[in-house]
């Protein structure tokens, strides 16, 4: 058996590029994008991905260049992810919330050939390239390409070229090179810098491929499922469902913002089946004039710890959840909370707690555990163990782009991915992440999860949104200090009074000793919470014991939120430390 070879017929390298050919084979007159007035159909769409990776040929394009795209979710941007590799390129999507000197920096650093800016970010583009020309480091300018308004051209232009011109200059018979090794690269995706500095992920064919596989299956995705771009694509290309739709013969129903409106008029118009967003979009549905759902929509949420309070609101609108846990080096969602039928008879609370869990690996992982950083040992799966959640397999990046260095960090020598975030393992195998590793807070010898604490902020009613950091205090060394937004309620909440709700629920030691209420949470572009801004300024606080200080009433105050400068605090090795500790 083991002479049996290899050949052309079955042996064949894994790519993403496979499922448009084949939505345009199977589904060719079925709708694959709407966009306001606009929409298209799979044999469209399939031969305006070859106009376009032609046209990209013709601009001297060649294998393993950058293309880099600043563009919401419109069709070009669902185009590009078959096109860009069509053309034997590599796609890099630049989150459009970052500002010109972050742009410029991955412009540089990606040594990107062509630019694609959607015409609404033409400003920031030419910021970002005027930096760039300034900075004298650069050796060629990329060739920049204006995405013009689909529906209703506005002529914005920066330099000749744009992005209809290339498609229909372009070729439609065009047959792309063949992949001949998965394991080339395909996506450059930027972490998002919650933590640290923005790092350069490279994704293969073949994790592209297999990722988009097991996420279809761990959320279940059906056939011709009717999919709202909630989520930006340029989010670790969508959680791969921009390759996933074409994969099942989906629509795509692009939107250019997230807004409740948006979503609500979108869902109602087109009969939307599927959406993917962080939790922090909850908020926005919950808030807004809501429509009544005719149909369920299925929501995968990932990206930040979805609150179990959260998700019983949610779900009460008739969204159906499936909470996925991930990052940009694993491709988008690595676990999946799959749903097990034992649970289906449980009270909703018990369910929303099971549910706000991580979860277990997609099926592409090899493996996923937790484990004591400095043994590699794996910790007791009793829900109350706490180590690093590490992951191996097939979804995980090929590593960071011009960074040895971190790239053998995050690669632990026994083959795992180092996530970087603490977790435990229950009983039945479920993981439930309890902190990143910077933000565990040490109280006097105790490690306070800030996940847990914000489970129990979230449950009082007047909090929309809530975030706990370690803040210096004289006896304990750390304590926890509650950052919190309240919903506009007639009457004022003090402080004292989210004390008393945490001093009901939680241990003492794990009670915030202070709450700050705030206008707004500082965010990072995708969305997360920049939990080192806080903690920078908890060191200010000077009334840390507020709670402690009997008798007295403690201040309740308003921060009109001003960025601090940004404070890189531990490194990796730091962190490990940290965790050793647990
Ligand atoms: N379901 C989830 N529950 C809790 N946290 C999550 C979940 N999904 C993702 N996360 C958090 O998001 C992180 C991944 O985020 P992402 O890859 O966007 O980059 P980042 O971590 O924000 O940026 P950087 O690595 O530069 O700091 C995970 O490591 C984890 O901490």
């Amino acid at each position: 058996m083991d002479r049996l070879a290899k050949c052309g017929a079955n042996y064949v390298p894994l790519t993403p590029l496979t499922f448009l050919k084949r939505a345009a084979n199977v589904y060719s007159n079925r709708k694959s994008i709407i966009h306001g007035r606009v929409s298209f159909t799979w044999q469209q769409t399939y031969e305006r991905c070859c106009r376009l990776a032609s046209s990209l040929k013709s601009l001297n394009i060649v294998k393993n260049n950058v293309v880099s795209v600043l563009a919401p979710n419109i069709p070009a941007m669902y185009e590009m992810h078959f096109a860009v590799p069509m053309a034997g390129a590599v796609l890099n999507t630049i989150n459009t919330r970052l500002d010109a000197r972050n742009i410029a920096t991955i412009l540089n650093h990606s040594e990107a050939k062509v630019f694609f800016v959607d015409y609404q970010y033409v400003p920031l583009a030419r910021d970002a390239l005027r930096l760039l020309m300034a900075s004298n480091i650069i050796t060629s300018m990329p060739l920049v390409v204006v995405i013009d308004d689909i529906a209703n051209p506005t002529g914005i232009r920066l330099g000749k070229l744009e992005y209809e011109h290339l498609v229909a200059r372009g070729d439609p018979g065009y047959v792309p090179d063949e992949i001949t090794d998965e394991w080339d690269p395909t996506a450059l995706n930027y972490t998002s810098g919650t933590t640290s500095e923005p790092k350069g992920v490279v994704y293969s064919h073949r994790g592209a491929y297999l990722s988009t596989l097991s996420l279809i299956l761990g959320w279940g995705m059906k056939t011709e499922p009717v999919y709202l771009w909630s989520l930006p694509m340029f989010h670790c290309n969508g959680w791969t469902f921009t390759w996933g739709v074409a994969a099942r013969g989906g629509t795509n129903v692009c939107i250019r913002d997230t807004t409740a409106a948006e979503i609500y008029g979108n869902i109602a118009s087109h009969k939307v089946t599927h959406m993917c967003c962080a939790p922090i979009v909850f908020n926005i549905l919950l808030e807004a004039d809501r429509r009544p759902l005719t149909t369920p929509v299925e929501i995968l949420t990932g990206g930040a710890p979805p609150p179990a309070a959260l998700l019983e609101k949610i779900e009460s609108l008739g969204f159906h959840v499936v909470h996925a846990y991930g990052l940009t080096e694993a491709t988008g969602p690595a676990l999946v909370c799959e749903w097990q039928k034992k649970w289906d008879h449980l009270a909703r609370e018990a369910q929303s707690r099971l549910k706000a869990r991580q979860g277990i690996s997609i099926l592409t992982l090899a493996d996923v555990d937790v484990k004591d950083p400095r043994t590699m040992e794996s910790v007791t799966r009793d829900g109350k163990t706490m180590g690093e959640i590490v992951l191996r397999g097939s979804s995980i990046m090929k590593g960071y782009l011009k960074d040895a260095n971190a790239t053998s960090k995050a690669f632990h020598e026994k083959g795992w991915f180092m996530t970087g975030d603490v977790g435990v393992v229950h009983p039945d195998g479920y993981i439930e992440i309890k902190d990143r590793s910077k933000d565990v807070i040490i109280s006097g010898g105790e490690n306070i999860s800030s996940v847990e604490v914000e489970a129990i902020l979230y449950r009082h009613p007047a909090v929309v949104e809530a975030a706990v950091v370690a803040m210096p205090h004289p006896k304990w060394g750390e304590s926890p200090c509650a950052f919190v937004t309240l919903r506009k309620t007639p009457a004022a909440v003090k402080e004292a009074e989210i004390i008393q709700h945490c001093r009901k629920n939680l241990p003492g030691f794990m009670v915030p000793k202070k709450v700050q209420f705030v206008k707004e949470l500082p965010k990072t572009s995708t969305g997360k919470i920049q939990k080192f801004q806080l903690r920078a300024l908890a060191k200010t606080f000077d009334d840390v014991v507020s709670s402690e200080n009997h008798g007295k009433e403690p201040s309740v105050s308003q921060t009109n939120w001003e960025m601090p400068t940004r404070d890189y605090h531990q490194d990796h090795q730091e962190q490990i430390f940290a965790l050793s500790r647990l």
